[in-house]
C-alpha cells in the first residue's frame, strides 16, 4: 500500500497538502441542486465522516469526487492534483470508492473479485497478456501475491477460492473494500460500509477501516449509523439538502442543534429550503383554514 508523503517543500518552507481537496463542488440535474458549493478536505491519516439526511446529497458529492459525476461547478484535487473526470484515471490516481450497494462479480472467486481491483495497477498490455510473456507472468504473479495479502489483511484467505456470491454478507462488504484496496490507494471512499450489518459485523468493520487508517491511506465515509460514525472520525461535516451545513469534531456535530433539528425534520431558522418549507407550510395552513386561493396584488398569498 502507498505510504502517505503528503508534506511538500515549497520555496524551502515545508506545507501539509491535503491528500483530498474538493473546492466549491456544485452539481446540478436539470432544476435541482443535489450539491451546492461544497468545500471538504480529507488530510493525512484522517478519517472524515459524511452524514446528511436521505437526498442531502451524499452520494451526489462521492460521484463528483470519484469522476462517475463531472460537476456543473469546483475543484477536487488529490494530494495538489486536480483529479480528471474519468473514474478509471480517478482509480489510477490513487482515490478507491465502494458503493453504497455491493458490485460484487458474484459468480467470480474471492480471490478474481480482488484481481479485477488490481487491473489499474497493471500496466501490461493485450498483446502481452494474449501471447503471455514473460513481463505478463511477472505481473501476474506480482497480482496474484498482493491479492492474497489483501484477503489475509481483511480475514478472507481461507475463502479465496470461494464464489463470492457464497459469502456472508458481512464478507462481501469487506470483500469489496478488499477490491478497492487492490488498486493501492491513498484515499477511500466508503459509501455505506455498515448498511444491512448485525452489530458484531459492524464493529469488526470498524476495526477494519482503523486498521486500513493505520497503512496510511485516508478514510471518507459516508454512514447513516451515528454511533459508527461518531467512534470511527476524526472530523465529521453535515450535509442538508446539498449544502454543509456544519463540520467539526464529532462532539461537536453530535452536540449541533442544526444537526439534530435536519435529521428529525425540524424547520430551523436559516436552515437549507426552510424559506420554501415555510412558504409551502403557510400555504397550506391557509387552504385548510379555507381563506386561501386568492392573491394580493403583490403576489402574496391572502
Ligand atoms: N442522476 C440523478 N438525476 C437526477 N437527480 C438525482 C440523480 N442522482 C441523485 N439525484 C437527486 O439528488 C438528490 C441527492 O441524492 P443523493 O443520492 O446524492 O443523496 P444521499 O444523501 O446520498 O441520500 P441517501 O442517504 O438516501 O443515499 C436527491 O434529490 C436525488 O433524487
Amino acid at each position: 500500500m502507498n505510504t502517505m508523503t503528503t508534506t511538500t517543500t515549497i520555496g524551502g518552507t515545508a506545507s501539509a497538502v491535503p491528500v483530498l481537496e474538493a473546492t466549491g463542488v456544485t452539481m446540478r440535474f436539470g432544476g435541482l441542486v443535489a450539491v451546492r458549493s461544497v468545500d471538504l478536505t480529507v488530510g493525512a491519516g484522517e478519517i472524515v465522516g459524511l452524514i446528511g439526511p436521505n437526498g442531502a446529497g451524499k452520494t451526489t458529492f462521492f460521484n463528483c469526487l470519484t469522476g462517475l459525476y463531472v460537476p456543473t461547478e469546483g475543484r477536487v484535487s488529490y494530494r495538489g492534483g486536480v483529479l480528471p473526470p474519468k473514474p478509471h484515471l480517478v482509480t489510477r490516481a490513487g482515490v478507491a470508492r465502494t458503493f453504497q450497494n455491493i458490485r460484487l462479480f458474484p459468480n467470480m472467486t474471492v480471490l478474481e473479485n480482488v484481481l479485477v481491483g488490481r487491473h489499474t495497477r497493471t500496466k501490461e498490455g493485450l498483446w502481452s497478456a494474449l501471447v503471455r510473456g514473460p513481463g505478463f507472468k511477472r505481473a501476474e504473479a506480482t497480482s496474484h501475491e498482493r491479492a492474497m495479502e489483501l484477503l489475509e489483511f481483511i480475514g478472507l484467505a481461507h475463502k479465496a477460492d470461494h464464489l463470492s456470491r457464497n459469502l456472508p454478507y458481512g464478507e462481501q462488504r469487506k470483500l469489496e473494500i478488499a477490491r478497492a484496496l487492490a488498486s493501492d490507494p491513498g484515499l477511500l471512499l466508503l459509501d455505506e460500509p455498515t448498511a444491512g450489518m448485525n452489530p458484531q459485523e459492524t464493529r469488526a468493520a470498524e476495526e477494519l477501516i482503523f486498521a486500513i487508517r493505520d497503512q496510511g491511506i485516508a478514510i471518507l465515509v459516508i454512514e447513516h449509523d451515528m454511533r459508527f460514525i461518531f467512534n470511527l472520525c476524526d472530523r465529521v461535516a453535515c450535509l442538508v439538502q446539498g449544502e454543509k451545513l456544519v463540520e467539526g469534531t464529532p462532539e461537536a456535530v453530535q452536540g449541533d442543534e442544526r444537526v439534530v433539528a435536519a435529521y428529525l425534520g425540524t424547520p430551523f431558522e436559516g436552515a437549507p429550503g426552510a424559506e420554501e418549507v415555510a412558504e409551502v407550510e403557510a400555504a397550506e395552513a391557509h387552504s385548510a383554514t379555507g381563506t386561501g386561493g386568492t392573491t394580493s396584488p403583490e403576489g402574496e398569498a391572502q
